[in-house]
This record gives C-alpha cells, structure tokens and sequence, in this order.
C-alpha cells in the first residue's frame, strides 16, 4: 500500500526538503525520534534519518538508537565509536538469526523470557523485530503465561529499571517526576497497583512485568513506537505477606494504602500523567475487583483510558462468542438467545457480562431480556436477589430472583446452559461431571476457561475436548497446543486473550487523539475481530484468528475505532482528508522495526 512511500517526522521532513527531497510522507509533529513503519512488513526504497541527541558510546548503551554490529562503517565515524565494535558489520536479519538460535537452545521459559528481556534493554529495534517475525513463538515468553512467573521472581531476578513507579512518599511530587521520564511524547500507559496479578494475586510492585509485557505487544502488535510507551507501577504496598518479608521485594514494604490514602495517590499520578501527556491514553491493568470498577468510573468521562480487564476482555470474549455462534451455524444476532453461565463474579466476570449485554441490546433484545440470560456464578454460588447485601452494584444487576447460592454444577443441571466462561483463577474448577453436564444439554457447548496464567486455566484444551467428546467449542486465556483425539481428529484451541484487542485500540484511540474510551469502541473493536475470522478458521475449530495476523488484526480493529471516535464526535486528530482513507491514515503511523539512518542532532 504505502511500500514505496516514504514516512518521516516532521524535522526530517524538513530537512529532506532543504535537500531538495520531496518524496516523503509528513507523519507527526512532535517528536524527534519516531521511526514509523507500516503495518504488513513494509519494504521501503529510502530511509529518513533519525536526529540523536547523543554521540559515541552514548548511542551504543541507548536501546531505542543501539543497532549492536549493524552499525554502518559510515555511521560508526560519523557518531564517533569506530573501535567499539568488531569490524564486521551485520544486518538486522543475521542478528535475528544470531539471537534465534541462543534462545532456541535454552529450554527453561523463564530464562528465554530473560534472554528477550536482556535483549529489550539492549536494542528495543530487535528485539520488536523478533517479537514481530516470530510473534506466535514469542508471545507465550514475553507474555502470558510466562510473564506470571517473571513477576513472581520479579524482585530475586531484577536486573535493569524500566518504566516508573509512584508510592505515597512521592505525594506532592508527581508533576515534577513525569518529567525524569526521557521521552516527551507517550502515547500510551499501562499502569498497574499490583493488586491482582493475573490469577496470581497481590505481587505488589513485582506487577511491573505487566505492564512490561503489555506494552511490548502494543508496539510488536499494535505498530506503537517504542519511545511511546511507559509502564507504570502505583505501588501502594501489598498484602502478600510472603512479600513483606522478602528480602528482595522491590516495592514498598508496608500494608496496602487504604480509602482516601490509597485515591489520593491514584489521583496524583493520573493528574501529573495528564498535565505532561494531556493526550495520553491510560489502560487499567490488573487492579484488584474492589477497586477496578469504581477506578474506571472515576475517570473514564474525562480521562481517555480503559479497565484492560474489564473492557478489553469483555470486548475479548465478545468476538470469540460470535465466531463460535458461526461455527455452530447459528446466527450471531442469536447472542441473546442464549443461556450463559459465567463462573466468576470479579471484574472480569462482571465485565464481560456488561459487554455481551450491551451487544445483545444492541442486536435488539431489551435489557431485561438480555440480563436474563446470564448466570454468574461466585464461590458462594449463583448471584441472586437474596444476596444483594453482599454484592456491588455491579453485580446486582446480574443478581436473579430465584437460586440464590445455587452450586455452579447445579446450575448447569438445571439451567441447561450453552455457554460456560470461566473467570475464576481457580484451576481446575471445570470438572469432567461439569463439561460432561454441559455437553448433555448442548450438541455444540462453547466452553472458555479464561482465567491465566495456564495453571489457573478452570480446565485445559484437552480436558474439554476429551469430556465433551470432541464436540465442544474451546477458546482459553493462557495458550494451549493442539489436542489429537483418540479418533485422530486434531483441534487447534484458540487463546481467548485481550491482547487480541487491546493493541488495535489503543492505536486507533492514540491516532485520532480520541477523547475518550466509549463503549461502543469496545464493541466495534469486537466486531471487527470476529469478522476477522475466516470460515477456514472456524473449520479448524478456530473462534481467533492465528497469532500471526496479530498486526493486522490491530489496524483492522484501530480502523473500526478511529471511524467510532470520529461517528462520536471524539476524534481531534483526524484532518479531512485522511479521514477518506482511514485504511492507509492508520496504517501510516503504524511503528515498524527496522533500522534507520542515525544524524546527530547538532549537525542540522
Ligand atoms: O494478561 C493476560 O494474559 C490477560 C489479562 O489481562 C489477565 O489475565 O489479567
Ligand atoms: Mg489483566
């Protein structure tokens, strides 16, 4: 679309055109070292350079500006460390290859997660060009599940600081600290208290692989340069008693800040992010459920941010429950003809609930008629009426008049439901009397076990297609290899992750300077990935598309989002004509990893 054309910021465009060069794209206007790429593995004929603030073994110790060996001879006089370097220049492929065949030799998945992460702080270029060529391999390592025991070993295997952390002693100076972070333009933040770690609980400040993660798949999978991204650590201490007594906790080392303590210091972060970042999109990830709701309500009119886990995994589950509509060959708008029991009642659980409501509404079902399909499930049983005193407003809504307490088993023996979604981070809660229950009542049951890392899986891939006898619908959180049934039908389970949305709308808020986060953005990011899943997929027992097309699954969904925004009247940075290709708008200013011309700053 764009192979030939050449993308730039605005000095070098500026620069290029005292060169009497006019073959470039104007992309951005405020920054020095975006490096922009297109989102399908662009081949361009004419690299921009990139003006550095930063000579000799300053750039070599710089991740965002390191090549290692790449390096040009040109280059290596030009910024002053010939002699640094063996001779040999390499290019990034011979690199990759390099780096390939260390991390294919360790076995251990959290030593190749350190190996990835070394090469992070060492050279961001590669090590998102790895991520990108080889995302279906990757994404387990730098992500889930692998990125739970990083956090859990967080503070025994801390090598180098990345992003930042705010705790109660920095009350009063927050505006002041945003600005020791060393790039001015962050697009996005993921921002964690560490309260609920995946399924894993309070890590406390040990949260931050997190957001690390997180944030790597926004630039490997949603086209976010890496200068862009900030990973954020609230650390308002921890209840995890085993961390308070370890001698290598990184976080603060007292009880979790309570009430007013604990909002003052959320206030003050989101107050200085916004005072140097007004445009900055914040992302909610893993705040415990009694505080998740109430954050995002708190800030989602005047903030543009999102709860990951609420949102981004309702939206998640939205489209992998379209696409298993298809693949029984029922109707989609046939959402709201369903009976759905959702195991788990936090935010996830709830979340979802409110996203697959609002869709079902959407396809014309009343609310009344859309609430009475859902059955949550806590660990005290069914949500009912006589429960209210318990419950949070939240979960009210989904609180039925009758069963209240109701076992989950029960539940499905007499409601006969044809969709179960696990959120409980409680392994192995799908037994085979629960499945073999739900494959009784169902020709085609869709079972989702949602909850990560795989250890907290409510069942795994082969579990469900060997109790259900190969007739289930499967999608899981955390990644699952292909299950070969006895009758050698094989099944490739689809992971069921946010990170199938997440990237794709953060870019697409990020690049029309949305204003806020809608609801009707989730929604449309939903549909846009259930559309993305082809007939083939769903043959193959597929309701995701493969890990592979994960780039373009994020511009697909930015695309639905921008044309949202800008359907909302919330877009502020869409010109006229760009909104008559939101296709190539998108695509544009989309990061790609690759290699570019270094300048130093003064020598323009
Ligand atoms: O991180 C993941 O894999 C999905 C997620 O948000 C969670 O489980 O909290
Ligand atoms: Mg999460």
């Amino acid at each position: 679309m764009l192979a030939s054309k050449q993308i730039c910021t605005i000095r070098n465009c500026r620069l290029l055109a005292a060169a009497g060069r006019t073959n470039f794209r104007f992309l951005s206007t405020s920054d020095d070292v975006a490096v922009e790429g297109e989102w399908a593995g662009c081949k361009r004929s004419f690299m921009a350079p990139l003006r550095v603030a930063a000579r000799g073994a300053d750039i070599l110790y710089n991740p965002l500006y390191n090549k290692g060996t790449a390096f040009k001879s040109g280059e290596r006089d030009r910024l002053g460390f010939r002699g640094l370097l063996p001779s040999r220049a390499m290019n990034i492929h011979s690199q990759k290859a390099r780096f390939l065949l260390a991390l294919r030799a360790e076995t251990s998945a959290i030593k190749k997660n350190i190996m990835l992460e070394d090469l992070h702080d060492r050279n961001e270029t590669l090590y998102h060009r790895v991520l990108v060529d080889h995302i279906e391999e990757m994404a387990p390592l730098i992500y889930t599940p692998t990125v739970g025991q990083a956090c859990l070993e967080f503070g025994a295997r801390f090598r180098r600081p990345r992003g930042m952390y705010f705790s109660e002693e920095d009350r009063g100076h927050m505006a002041a600290m945003v600005y020791n972070w060393p790039h001015k333009d962050v697009h996005v933040i993921v921002v964690t208290d560490g309260s609920r770690i995946l399924g894993l609980g309070d890590l406390g400040a040990n949260g931050m692989g997190i957001p690390i993660g997180k944030l790597s798949l926004y630039c490997a999978a949603g086209g976010i340069a890496p200068h862009r991204v900030l990973p954020v650590v609230l650390d308002a201490g921890t209840d995890n008693k085993e961390l308070l007594n370890d001698e290598f906790y990184m976080g603060t080392q007292q009880p979790r800040l309570q009430g007013d303590r604990y909002w003052n210091l959320v206030d003050e972060f989101m107050q200085a992010v916004r005072f140097r970042w007004p445009n900055v999109l914040v992302q909610f990830e893993d705040f415990s459920s009694n505080v998740a709701q109430t954050l995002l309500d708190k800030y989602r009119d005047d903030h543009l941010c999102f709860n990951d886990d609420i949102q981004g995994t309702g939206a998640t589950a939205l489209a992998g429950l379209l696409s298993a509509l298809r693949a029984r060959g029922e109707k989609v708008t046939s959402l709201g003809d369903q009976r759905i029991v959702i195991a788990g009642a936090g935010s996830a659980g709830i979340g979802i609930g409110q996203v697959l409501k609002q869709a079902m509404m959407e396809q014309g079902k009343s609310e009344k008629e859309a609430t009475n399909t859902f059955f949550i499930c806590d660990h005290k049983g069914l949500l009912g009426k006589e429960r209210c005193h318990e419950l949070n407003p939240e979960q009210q809504e989904f609180a039925r008049d009758e069963d209240s307490g109701l076992p989950l088993l029960d539940v499905v023996k007499k409601y006969k439901p044809t969709i179960l979604l696990g959120v409980t981070a409680v392994g192995g809660l799908f037994t085979r009397e629960l499945i073999s229950e739900m494959s009784v009542n169902c020709e085609r049951p869709i079972i989702f076990p949602l909850s990560n890392p795989t250890a907290k899986a409510e069942c795994t891939a082969e579990q469900a297609y060997e109790w259900s006898h190969g007739r289930c619908i499967f999608a899981s959180g955390s990644p699952f290899d292909a299950v070969e049934m006895d009758d050698g039908r094989i099944f490739s389970p689809s992971q069921c992750n946010n990170m199938y949305v997440f990237p794709g709308l953060g870019l697409g808020a990020t690049v029309c300077g949305a204003t806020r986060v809608t609801d009707r953005m989730l929604f449309v990011a939903a549909e846009a990935l259930a559309t993305f899943v082809s007939e083939d997929d769903l043959k193959r027992g597929r309701v995701f598309p493969p890990i592979t097309s994960i780039r373009e699954v994020s511009h697909r969904i930015a695309v639905a989002v921008v044309k949202e925004a800008l359907r909302e009247n919330l877009a502020t940075r869409v010109r006229e004509k760009d909104a008559l290709d939101l296709d190539s708008f998108v695509a544009q200013k989309m990061y790609y990893p690759e290699y570019v011309p270094l300048v130093e700053k003064t020598f323009v």
